[in-house]
């Protein structure tokens, strides 16, 4: 095991299940929602759940600006679904009180996909991600409406109504995925995540 130590923002959301695929990288996992515990991370994951109830949750908690200014200086982050919202310069579709971290220069869409699919899962090929598409769950996502050219695009939807829709994207220390990979066993998007961490 590795002492690298990557945090999992613990006040709403699927927490467990992102513990649970990065124990399985060869790191150390632990929930972080006081302050005191930002300090002590290598690297953040921030999960799948409701990003208008995280956003007011971190500013009760007092952990936005802790995680905001260390996501600043350069501390690597992977947002899932809700996570990615909070990784987003800026959200369409968001409640007017919502706030997020930022540092992808991208605008993603609450909901995107609208009622009829829901929730609904497709192959994904990502970037960087070796040994075929992933199966991307997606619930309630969001997608992403458009980047600035400092953002890679690793992964879009391959067929259907959302065919070309961009749902996995890096910008320097940060990724983002419209879709839970935390929810399928394969580790690979999270291994992902390690390695960039590790390249530092
Ligand atoms: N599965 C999810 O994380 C859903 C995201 C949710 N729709 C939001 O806006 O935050």
């Amino acid at each position: 095991m590795s002492d690298l130590v990557i945090g999992v923002l613990a006040l709403q959301g699927d927490v467990r299940e992102h513990l649970a695929a990065l124990a399985e990288c060869d790191v150390i996992a632990r929930p972080v929602r006081r302050p005191g515990e930002i300090d002590e991370i290598d690297a953040l994951v921030i999960p799948g759940g409701e990003s208008t109830t995280m956003s007011k949750l971190a500013l009760t908690f007092e952990v936005f600006e802790p995680i905001h200014k260390r996501l600043a200086e350069g501390m690597p982050a992977y947002g899932s679904c809700a996570g990615m919202i909070m990784l987003a310069d800026e959200v369409l579709d968001g409640r007017a009180d919502q706030r997020s971290f930022g540092g992808i220069g991208m605008t993603v869409r609450r909901n995107a996909f609208g009622r009829q699919v829901d929730s609904f899962e497709s192959p994904v090929d990502i970037d960087g991600v070796e040994g075929g598409p992933v199966n991307a769950v997606f619930i309630r996502a969001p997608w992403v409406e458009s980047v600035s050219d400092q953002v890679e695009v690793l992964g879009r939807v391959a067929s259907g109504p959302a065919t070309g829709r961009m749902v996995a994207v890096r910008q320097g220390h940060l990724l983002a995925t419209s879709f839970h990979p935390e929810l399928t066993g394969d580790l690979r998007v999270h291994r992902l995540f390690v390695d960039m961490v590790r390249e530092g």
